[in-house]
């Protein structure tokens, strides 16, 4: 006869949306969020046997993140996963494993008049930010941070030549052309002893400081490769607590039209009305990590 094992597992509540706010006299401060619990208990008897007792419902997972929010508040959404993260190992002793994922909504204190605002937010979505937090039994939580939907475009200082010239090519070089992607990236922590809304922002403005460069001559990019990876480069070079950071830049393709069937009309020459491209783009990602000192 056959034997199985179960060798992943793991279940919980989805899309817990919920909006703090805290409230210190007249200035308001709020948290959006939407939260993913995850729970791997130690026995499996709920999927093989259909015996419940062990399950804590995932519908009392969703009152918890309720509960702890109104006990604890939300200051980072790290923070906040850890608390629960570290609530569900301490309350059930049968659950091995915990997974806390949570999106941020984009919301900013609206500036009226150059003052800001005690309790008026706008919906700023520049990039969501997001985290993740596992913990096992025992363990000691490993925080991932993130954000995506950064989207970012520039129309010069950015190239792509000498790539592979053979059959299959048909692109020219480009010694210059627009460059826009969609960031999408998520980093490791190793330690909890982080400032994490701070750490977030210096990610957010390292990635826009090195795909802009300064404000009058920017910088120049030979690849999205290279721009990733210098990007990757100055944030372990500013963030001594994270060790790990990985990148995903779809290469946003526009191509200029081409009007030179419009000579008669001086449309030859067109580098100012570009066609967006929806499908396909490029994908390029790359993680990097410190390099384990040298043993010598
Ligand atoms: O920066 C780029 N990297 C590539 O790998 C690539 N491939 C491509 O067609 N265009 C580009 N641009």
């Amino acid at each position: 006869m056959s034997t199985y094992k179960i060798v992943d597992d793991a279940y919980g509540k989805s899309g817990v949306k919920l909006l703090h706010i805290k409230r210190d006299g007249p200035v308001h401060s709020i948290r959006e969020l939407e939260v993913n619990t995850q729970l791997t208990l130690s026995s499996k008897k709920d999927y093989t046997t259909g015996d419940n007792s062990d399950i804590v419902a995932t519908d009392s997972q969703k009152n918890t993140v309720y509960l702890l929010a109104k006990k604890y508040g939300v200051n980072s959404p790290e923070e906040f996963a850890i608390i629960l993260s570290r609530h569900f190992l301490n309350t059930y002793n049968h659950v091995l494993k915990v997974q806390v994922h949570i999106e941020l909504y984009p919301w900013q204190r609206a500036e009226i008049d150059g003052k800001k605002h005690n309790h008026a937010f706008v919906f700023t979505p520049v990039a969501v930010r997001v985290c993740t937090v596992r913990m096992e039994r025992n363990g000691v939580p490993v925080v991932e941070s993130g954000l995506k939907d950064l989207r970012v475009l520039k129309t010069t200082q950015s190239a792509f030549v000498n790539f592979v010239a053979d059959d299959y090519r048909s692109l020219p070089d480009a010694s210059d052309r627009v460059f826009s992607t969609v960031i999408t990236s998520r980093w490791v922590y190793s330690t909890t002893n982080v400032d994490y809304c701070r750490a977030w922002n210096t990610v957010k403005d390292s990635i826009l400081s090195v795909f802009s460069g300064p404000a009058d001559k920017g910088i120049f990019s030979p690849s999205v490769q290279n721009t990733l990876h210098l990007t990757e480069k100055l944030v372990l070079d500013s963030i001594p607590e994270i060790n790990y950071i990985e990148m995903i830049l779809p290469n946003k393709h526009y191509v200029n039209v081409d009007l030179s069937k419009f000579k008669n009309v001086g449309f030859a020459h067109n580098d100012t009305v570009l066609q967006p491209l929806d499908k396909p783009s490029g994908n390029i990602r790359a993680a990097l990590t410190r390099s384990l000192p040298s043993k010598l």
